[in-house]
């Protein structure tokens, strides 16, 4: 970044003369201040790479200045000239905020030495600038999308493969699964990043809307059109265009899109212009485009274009190894968010949420997180802090007091005890948990059959072979009586 105006204060007109021709022969813009209120006012009104300011003036000192531009919160840069070297004044202008400090008389080479310094440190912030904008949205896009179940390993490969290009991509899952995340995900790590990322809900919005909130309107197209008013298409220009709901989208405008796919511009409501754009489209639905397709309510070609790379999400009842993940991530989310202490929750309410079905996905999850979050002081959140999936998990079988389906049980104690999993050498993980789980069974059934084998194998539904083998096997021992 070049320095471009450079503002000198200072009452002496040898001193501002001298400066300002060596400064304007180098290409500079020049301001003249001869007194600190001039120079304050001055810097209030105008842009200042670098001021150089004298320490005594009338009006306010250089050091006052110093004092005023840093309670205005300016980042101005600024060089003290002082006419004695002591070190007084030095220490005293660095520890105000200089940023340097020259001592009179000076040669030129000084002020040059100086420039080159700002420039430099200039060049360094705003590449640190950069740098830290991109980290943010990278960070932004590796917290959002949390899950490590293969169903969202695989996505998450997806992405990667097709971000880069320019490909169509057609994101379908229920509702909630996080089509729109997945959508940004894909804008974040293309090469349009930098460019709008513009997102437009086709079943929000009324049908006989949509034409022109997707392509825009010429001025007097219709009553109302007092303006001309630029379409998502031609907002979302260079960068992505997020089609979320494209099911829901009116046939004959299926047509437009299909024209922007494939001739790439668009034409204004009211208008004759052929507009060139270049928008990448990321659409989703929620339905069965295919079926659509065959009822003829959705165009078989637009399917074919949008449907180019295909993204599946899974419900998330379906992932529910993802679910703790999830939980934790929202909860630091929503309690950041709340500004209150961090929760935690229980390995029992962890089962809960675990084995709940979530017909809203991982929207649903992340507001009954919340809604726990709002609800409880606890530092710990218990089954009782979700009441709502308590109710719907037990139904009318709601019998023992912390009443837990089987599957949370399970659940629950498994995560207790396979808690370092990863650091398990053992290959032999899922047979010796069976085995902990088919052991109590068969004994229970047993117990209860009072060891009549035939009709314990009735009851469990297995061969009576296979049931006398797991005796075996398993090491159970058989009643005596
Ligand atoms: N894997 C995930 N990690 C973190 N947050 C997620 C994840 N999936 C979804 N979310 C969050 O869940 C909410 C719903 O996600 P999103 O809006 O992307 O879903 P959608 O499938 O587009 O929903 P709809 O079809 O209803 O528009 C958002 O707040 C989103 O941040």
């Amino acid at each position: 970044m070049l320095l471009n105006r450079i503002l000198v204060a200072d009452d002496e007109e040898s001193m501002r003369w001298v400066l300002s021709k060596a400064l304007r022969k180098k290409g500079f813009t020049v301001d003249l201040a001869r007194d600190g209120e001039e120079a304050l006012r001055l810097i209030q009104s105008n842009e200042y790479d670098l001021a150089i300011l004298d320490i005594k003036m009338p009006g306010f000192t250089g050091l006052e200045l110093l004092d005023k531009v840093r309670e205005l919160k300016h980042d101005l840069l600024m060089v003290i000239m002082t006419a004695e070297a002591s070190m007084k004044n030095a220490v005293e202008a660095m520890k105000r905020g200089a940023y340097d400090y020259i001592t009179k008389p000076f040669d030129l080479d000084v002020i040059d030495a100086i420039i080159e310094k700002v420039h430099k440190a200039r060049e360094i912030t705003s590449q640190m600038t950069i740098l830290r904008e991109e980290l943010k949205e990278r960070y932004h896009l590796e917290k959002n999308i949390i899950g490590n179940s293969p169903a969202m390993r695989e996505v998450y490969k997806t992405i990667g493969k097709v971000a880069p290009s320019d490909v169509t991509v057609l994101v379908q899952g229920e509702s909630g699964t996080g089509k729109e995340l997945i959508a940004r995900a894909i804008h974040f790590n293309s090469k349009r990043i930098g460019k709008p990322f513009i997102a437009l809900n086709c079943a929000a919005i009324p049908k006989d809307l949509l034409e022109s909130e997707l392509f825009g309107f010429e001025k007097g197209a219709f009553t109302g059109a007092v303006e001309r008013k630029l379409g998502k298409f031609e907002q979302a220009n260079g960068g992505t265009i997020f089609l979320d709901e494209i099911g829901d989208m009116p046939l004959d405008l299926q047509a437009k899109i299909l024209r922007v796919l494939q001739e790439k511009e668009v034409t204004r409501t009211g208008g004759s212009q052929n507009i060139a754009v270049d928008v990448r489209i990321v659409a989703a639905t929620n339905q069965n485009l295919e079926e659509l397709v065959r009822k003829k309510q959705f165009r078989e070609d637009l399917f074919y274009r949008l449907n180019v790379v295909p993204i599946q999400l899974v419900p998330l009842r379906e992932r529910k190894e993802d679910v703790p993940l999830l939980v934790d991530y929202f909860l630091q989310n929503a309690c950041a968010e709340l500004e209150v202490s961090p929760k935690k929750c229980s390995p029992e309410a962890m089962a809960l949420l675990t084995t709940h079905s979530w017909p809203g996905n991982v929207r649903e999850l992340e507001n009954t997180i919340k809604r726990a979050v709002i609800l409880s002081s606890d530092p710990l959140l218990t089954p009782s802090d979700f009441p709502g999936l308590r109710a719907r998990q037990t139904g009318s079988e709601a019998t023992a007091a912390d009443d837990l389906s089987l599957e949370a049980l399970v659940d629950m104690k498994l995560r207790a005890s396979l808690t370092n999993l990863d650091k398990m050498e053992s290959g032999d993980i899922y047979n010796l948990v069976l085995k902990q789980i088919e052991r109590p069974l068969i004994r229970f059934v047993l117990e209860k059959t009072r060891g009549n084998q035939v009709k314990g194998a009735e009851i469990l539904g297995i061969n009576r072979n296979t049931l006398r083998k797991k005796i075996q096997e398993l090491g159970i021992e058989l009643r005596k009586d």
